[in-house]
């Protein structure tokens, strides 16, 4: 099983509780409570990530990771989007370097503001 399979795979369950019964699932509690539960979620998450990761705790840097990215899989189903769509942008990003992307981004905004 990929990687791929795994979050396509968490990404149906997660749809399948869209409806669900708030005392029966967690992820439906959380979509019946709305974006701001959700992206509070995902700010928890992301600076637990942050506190492990400075402990340098590998064992926890992986269990806050995991519950950021399921966190975040709720925020992209909340948004109508899918693990695939990240994907599709990582890959659209393959090869791009990101110092180059970079350097471009700011020549346009220099252009922009030249305008
Ligand atoms: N991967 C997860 C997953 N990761 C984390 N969590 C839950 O996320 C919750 C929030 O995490 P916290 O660390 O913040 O825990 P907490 O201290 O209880 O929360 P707070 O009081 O701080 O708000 C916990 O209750 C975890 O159990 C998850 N709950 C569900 N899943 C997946 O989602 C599926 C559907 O779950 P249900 O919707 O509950 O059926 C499950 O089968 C799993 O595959």
């Amino acid at each position: 099983m990929s990687a791929n399979d795994s979050l396509q795979r968490l990404h149906e369950v997660i749809e399948s509780r869209r409806q669900g019964d708030p005392d029966k699932s967690y992820v439906a509690r959380l979509f019946h409570k709305g974006t701001d539960a959700i992206l509070k979620k995902v700010g928890e998450e992301a600076t637990e990530t942050v506190m492990a990761a400075k402990d340098g705790d590998r064992e926890k840097i992986v269990y806050e990771v995991a519950d950021l990215w399921f966190h975040s899989m709720i925020a992209l189903a909340h948004f109508g989007l899918s693990p695939a769509d990240v994907l599709r942008e990582l890959e659209r990003r393959e090869g791009l370097s990101g110092l180059e992307e970079f350097a471009a981004r700011k020549a346009q905004a220099r252009e922009r503001q030249g305008d």
